[in-house]
């Protein structure tokens, strides 16, 4: 089965309404992530609502980031300057932001073994992830017992997570029903917000998708979905701006002209912090979280080109290609780099275009997706060897132009499936980053 990488932006935009359809996930093709058809919109509609609803519309996310910030990283200030993990902070941080808002608890000291323990079956399951995953249907992965082993490896530590999840589920479940978790009119958090529409689904609609598998698996998508990205992504940008210290300094003359020094940032100042908001997309350009995107498929024959691409075929865009086009962006990706480094690459693959981006597709995959993306502080030794190895140039600058850069930096995807916590995520960025700098100096040991 041919994969095919697009790589020119433009095809992506216009024809992603033939591409909003998922390469189905398990489980079962039920929440979000690997969900599609009717069932798909209805799921996503309500996450998108009841996100805006507990996150974000009601300004109290602004206020549990700064509290979980301030939570998670007070104990600091009685270190003395040790040097420590600074990743397992993002860690659980980012994942007591995203389970307070799933079910409205936080993880400290009593909790915080269990979540990292969840982390860490989460992280093996996603290191383990491979093309065979990702682009091969999931029955015929059930189906031939050579995939199934394959399969089987691949989504073990996943099902303990999503225990986990359906056991919080279950608890609350019992509690509503036993009165003594009272909903009132919208209830706490997504998992009573869930269980309101799935109550009245089942009354108006009895055919809906809204039932307990799909609750406990929606939660499950944005658990996982939330957590490694956010936190990854405030890990590269401690280290760019390490690396760059004549960039800290203009982001903290910024902040500090701002709010004087004497009070935290808001979500309502972004329009006053033009540099800082160039920081931020240059770190999510470079760290370019999910290079590979996640995989579609082609709901129609589409003509690319020369190429035809039959219907059913398994799409992805190569995001971190697209965010470093040469045009636009100083440094090109050099593929003759990667020739060199990896000379397990074929070289008689059907056409050059896509022969460079297999190589590319390739290397990504073996030498730095599942690292970069996956895996806790040897991400960012191997995102910052990637980093050195190809010589990208972390240039906040770039944007302040006028010249609508930005509109070219997609790490959240676009489209009818762009990433649904993309406003979480860069509230997280924009406050977080705040804190850290305001807060702390920060140097590699
Ligand atoms: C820096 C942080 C993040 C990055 C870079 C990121 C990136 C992405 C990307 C590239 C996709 C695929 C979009 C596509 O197919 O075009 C995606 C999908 C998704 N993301 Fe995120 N994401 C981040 C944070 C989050 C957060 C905080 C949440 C949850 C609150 C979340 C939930 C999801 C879900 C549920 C999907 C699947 C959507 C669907 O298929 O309809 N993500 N994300």
């Amino acid at each position: 089965m041919l994969i095919i990488v697009l790589i020119v932006s433009v095809v992506f935009y216009l024809a992603f309404r033939k591409w909003r359809q998922r390469q189905e996930l398990p489980p079962d093709g039920h929440g979000l992530i690997g969900s599609n058809g009717e069932y798909w919109q209805e799921q996503r509609r309500f996450a998108l609502h009841t996100l805006r609803n507990f996150g974000l519309g009601r300004n109290f996310m602004e206020e549990r980031i700064m509290d979980e910030f301030e939570l998670k990283f007070k104990e600091l200030d009685k270190l003395n300057g040790e040097p420590i993990p600074v990743h397992d902070h993002f860690d659980i941080l980012v994942g007591s932001v995203i389970n307070r808002m799933l079910f409205s608890y936080r993880f400290d000291e009593k909790n915080a073994e269990e979540f990292y323990g969840l982390k860490r079956e989460v992280d093996k399951s996603l290191e383990s992830l491979s093309l065979v995953f990702t682009t091969i249907p999931y029955f015929m992965q059930r189906m031939i017992p050579y995939l199934r082993k394959i399969y089987e490896t691949q989504t073990k530590p996943f099902w303990g997570v999503k225990n986990f999840i359906a056991r919080q589920v279950e608890e609350r479940l019992q509690e509503i029903q036993d009165g003594r978790h009272p909903l009132g009119d919208e209830g706490e958090d997504f998992c009573d917000a869930y269980y309101l529409e799935m109550m009245k689904q089942q009354k108006e609609n009895p055919k809906s998708g809204f039932n307990k598998e799909s609750l406990i698996v929606s939660i499950l998508d944005l658990w996982i979905a939330g957590q490694e990205t956010t936190s990854l992504t405030l890990c590269w940008a401690l280290i760019y701006l390490l690396n760059n210290p004549h960039v800290e300094e203009k982001v903290r003359k910024e902040l500090q002209e701002l709010t004087d020094g004497n009070r935290d940032l808001s979500l309502t100042d972004k329009p006053k912090t033009p540099y800082f908001n160039a920081v931020i997309m240059e770190t999510q350009r470079l760290a370019s979280i999910l290079n590979t995107n996640l995989f579609r498929q082609a709901t129609d024959d589409v003509q690319i080109g020369d190429y035809l691409i039959k219907k059913g075929t398994p799409v992805t865009t190569q995001l971190s290609i697209i965010m470093s086009e040469e045009a636009l962006f100083d440094k090109k990706f050099d593929v003759r780099l990667l020739l060199d480094l990896n000379p397990r690459i074929n070289e008689n693959l059907p056409c050059e275009q896509f022969v460079l981006m297999h190589q590319f597709f390739i290397d990504v995959l073996q030498t730095s997706s599942t690292k970069i993306s996956h895996s806790g502080r040897k991400t960012c030794v191997s995102g910052y060897y990637s980093l050195k190895r190809y010589n990208f140039q972390f240039n906040p600058d770039r944007y302040l132009n006028g010249n609508r850069l930005e509109q070219h930096v997609i790490p959240f995807g676009i489209g009818k499936r762009e990433c649904p916590g993309k406003s979480l995520a860069l509230a997280e960025l924009y406050l977080v980053d705040f804190l850290k700098f305001h807060s702390f100096n920060f140097e590699f040991r």
